[in-house]
């Protein structure tokens, strides 16, 4: 039996196509209780991965669990796990309400579940609508709908607000952190930083297949030092005065001015007036999220083989987690490649979970459970949303 928990935990999960490495000694774990945005830009790996922790395809190496499980081995998995990979995929010419009565029947709900989700989604007026009429954002509710229909504990979503209107989003985000408050889980994946910053606790972000950052977003915040640039009358004198104070993380940039860390904006202005330097210009730097997160993956299409580092240096966050588990987000160094930094460092997380099996997958009868036959009207595996009846 599975352990109840709700967590999912990717453990080393790889997978290969021939030559292509979809994903790479990809780890991390979702809580019950918060939101994950698994985020990186197209072609990182971030469906090839959820496939695998759906059970669509296998695994080279590694694991993917729910609730201590594979997905296989979850019983009745639509009442544990809805998943939608694509809006798309419904029949045409069968209403909304009728389409999911056919997945209510397929994973043992009642057909009156199908009015319920409908509702919950925004699509009561629409529910005997035909699904080929609908817009893009509409068959995401559908979609979304559709994963709902077991109740499930879990919730992983490829790319649920793509074809979303701004209300949409903003419904979007309200109803998943709400999902979550209740102790669920929920994955959704996403190329856009912009599109989940708001909506999610904390964030896996994949290039090439690859952990770059697994965290929260207030940690990576965090990890942002901004610096001062300032343009004074006497620069020496500016600097004696700093160095006076303390203040170590002083350069000079091309253009002339000062850039100093560690310090604020008010600090430098305070030295100055103390030494009597004057200042002619004083600018507070500081990298904006979206900005880290294009370093962090801008190795995706550079072609510079199969481990870039965006910073030219060993990647410090590729291959598995370190003792503690943690990719760290990169070190202020590296955003600002001319200064030093000292390196942050991050609370330790527990992973793997203790006591955790070694990978022993896929289980012997898993391929076997892949091949059963769909109920009548069943969409295949990866079509539409489904409610984990895969
Ligand atoms: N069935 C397959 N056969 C061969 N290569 C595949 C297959 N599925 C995925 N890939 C390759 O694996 C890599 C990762 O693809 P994947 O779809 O997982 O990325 P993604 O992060 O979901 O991208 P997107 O944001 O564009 O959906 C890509 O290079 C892709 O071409």
């Amino acid at each position: 039996m599975h352990d109840g928990s709700g967590r999912i935990v990717v453990q080393n999960l790889t997978k290969q196509f021939g030559p292509v490495t979809a994903v790479q000694n990809l780890s991390f774990t979702v809580e019950p209780g918060s939101v994950t945005g698994f985020l990186g830009p197209n072609g990182a790996g971030k469906t090839t991965t959820l496939r695998m922790l759906l059970g669509l395809v296998t695994p080279t190496a590694g694991i993917g669990l729910i609730n201590g499980q594979p997905f296989g081995n979850l019983g009745n998995p639509g009442r544990v796990v809805g998943a939608v990979l694509e809006a798309q995929g419904f029949h045409p010419k069968r209403s909304a309400r009728n389409h999911l009565r056919v997945y209510a029947a397929a994973i043992g709900v009642p057909d009156q579940a199908a009015d319920h989700v409908l509702e919950l989604v925004g699509l009561g007026q629409a529910a005997h609508r035909k699904a080929g009429a609908f817009s893009l954002g509409m068959k995401q509710r559908l979609a979304l709908a559709t994963a709902l229909l077991g109740d499930p504990q879990v919730l992983v979503l490829d790319e649920p607000a793509n074809g979303l209107d701004p209300e949409g989003i903003a419904w979007l985000r309200t109803f998943l952190q709400s999902y979550a408050r209740q102790g669920r889980t929920v994955l959704i994946s996403s190329h856009l930083l912009a599109e989940v910053e708001q909506t999610v606790d904390q964030v896996v972000i994949v290039s090439r297949g690859q952990t770059m950052y697994y965290g929260s977003l207030d940690q990576l915040r965090g990890s942002q030092r901004s610096r001062v640039l300032v343009q004074p009358s006497d620069a020496s004198a500016l600097v004696t005065a700093l160095q006076a104070d303390g203040v170590t993380g002083i350069e000079q940039v091309p253009d002339g001015r000062l850039a100093i860390s560690g310090i604020d904006a008010k600090q430098v202005a305070d030295s100055a007036l103390k030494a009597g330097v004057s200042i002619y210009g004083i600018q507070e730097e500081r990298v904006d999220l979206e900005q880290l997160f294009f370093q962090l993956t801008n190795g995706q299409y550079t072609g510079a083989g199969p481990n870039p580092n965006p910073y030219g240096a060993p990647n410090p966050y590729a291959g598995p987690p370190n003792q503690s588990g943690y990719y760290a987000p990169p070190t202020p160094s590296q955003q600002f490649p001319s200064q030093q930094f000292p390196s942050q460092q991050f609370p330790a997380q527990q992973y793997p979970p203790q006591g955790y099996p070694p990978a022993q997958y896929p289980p012997q009868d898993y391929q076997q459970q892949q091949q059963q036959t769909p109920p009548p009207g069943y969409q295949q595996p990866g079509q539409g949303g489904y409610g984990g009846g895969v």
